[in-house]
C-alpha cells in the first residue's frame, strides 16, 4: 500500500495533506499522531483529510497532531484551497470550502494561489456557542485562574473555541505556561486555544499562540481572527489589523456583522512518499 502526502505551511503553521481519493490507508487519531510526530514521524501541526466531495460542496477534516479533530483552522483552510488549485480540483477564483464548522469562502488572490483572502464565516462571544462553562453571557473580561494566577480573558468561537488574554509583554514561555494551564480548564467543555495578545497600535496586534491538540505553534488562522475580533471588541483597535505571529503576519478584517476575513500566504514544500515499513506501522494503530 503506497501513501502519498502533500506538505504545506501557512506562516510556518504545518500541515501535511492526505487526499483519500489517491489513498487507501484509513486515518485514526493513532495514526495521525503517528504521522505529525516530529521525532518518529513527518512532524507536523496537524493533517487535513480531503477533498470529500458532497452535495453541498468540497469538505475537509481538520485533525490535531493529538489524534484529535477540530471544527476548523485557518491556515488549514488557506493552504487546502492551494491543495485543491495545485491538484486541478479547483480552477476557479473563488470557491466554497466546507469544513465540520462550516462554510468558508476562498477568494485566490495571486496565479499559483499563494495568496489568499478567506471569510471564516461569523465569530461569536456568547459562552455557549464557544463553549464556556456557567450561565449565558458574552465572556468579556473575565477573572479565569490557569495554574494559580489571575488573567483577564476573553472567550470567542471561530467555529473553534479560542481565549484571548491581553498583555503588556508576550512571549513563548509565557504562553506555553499558561496554556499548560489553560487548554484543559475546568471553564471549557471542549479544551480551548490560548492567544496571549499585545496591541501595538490600532491597527497592528502581536500574538503568542498554544492551540488546543498542538501546544505551541507559530501562526494560527483562527487564532489570529480570535485575538482581532477581541482587540476590536475591547476598543483597542480598530476592525482591520495586521496580526503579527512569530511565523508572519494576517491582515484580519471583522465586519460588523461579526464575519470576519483573513488574507495572507501559504507555501507548498513537499509531495512525501511513506517508507512501507512506516505504512505497515500506520495500518496497525
Ligand atoms: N488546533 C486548533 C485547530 C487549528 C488552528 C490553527 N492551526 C489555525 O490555523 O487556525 C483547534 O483544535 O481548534
Amino acid at each position: 500500500m503506497k501513501v502519498v502526502l502533500e506538505r504545506y505551511h501557512g506562516l510556518s503553521n504545518d500541515y501535511v495533506v492526505f487526499d483519500p481519493n489517491k489513498n487507501e490507508l484509513e486515518l485514526t487519531p493513532g495514526n495521525v499522531k503517528m504521522i505529525c510526530d516530529r521525532n518518529a514521524g513527518l512532524g507536523a501541526d496537524g493533517v487535513l483529510e480531503g477533498p470529500v466531495i458532497k452535495e453541498d460542496g468540497i469538505h475537509v477534516k481538520v485533525w490535531n497532531p493529538d489524534g484529535s479533530e477540530s471544527e476548523t483552522s485557518g491556515n488549514g483552510v488557506r493552504i487546502f484551497a492551494k491543495y485543491l488549485k495545485d491538484a486541478g480540483y479547483i480552477q476557479k477564483k473563488n470557491f466554497k470550502l466546507y469544513t465540520r464548522y462550516g462554510e468558508a469562502t476562498v477568494t485566490f488572490l495571486n496565479e499559483d494561489g499563494s495568496r489568499l483572502r478567506v471569510s471564516m464565516g461569523k465569530i461569536s462571544f456568547w459562552s455557549d456557542e464557544i463553549p464556556v462553562t456557567g450561565e449565558k453571557r458574552e465572556v468579556i473580561n473575565e477573572d479565569m485562574v490557569f495554574g494559580r494566577t489571575l488573567y483577564p480573558v476573553t472567550c470567542v468561537s471561530v467555529g473553534n473555541p479560542h481565549c484571548v488574554i491581553p498583555m503588556r509583554e508576550i512571549s513563548k514561555n509565557i504562553v506555553c505556561k499558561i496554556g499548560d494551564y489553560s487548554e484543559c480548564a475546568k471553564y471549557f467543555p471542549h479544551r480551548i486555544n490560548t492567544q496571549i495578545m499585545k496591541v501595538i497600535d490600532k491597527e497592528n496586534i502581536a500574538i503568542e499562540i498554544y492551540e488546543r491538540g498542538a501546544g505551541y505553534t507559530l501562526a494560527s488562522g483562527t487564532g489570529a481572527c480570535a485575538a482581532a475580533a477581541v482587540a476590536h471588541k475591547l476598543g483597542m483597535t480598530n476592525n482591520k489589523v495586521i496580526v503579527h505571529m512569530p511565523g508572519g503576519d494576517l491582515q484580519v478584517e471583522v465586519e460588523d456583522d461579526g464575519t470576519v476575513f483573513m488574507t495572507g500566504d501559504v507555501f507548498y514544500v513537499a509531495k512525501i512518499t511513506l517508507s512501507s515499513e512506516f505504512t505497515e506501522n500506520l495500518r496497525s494503530l
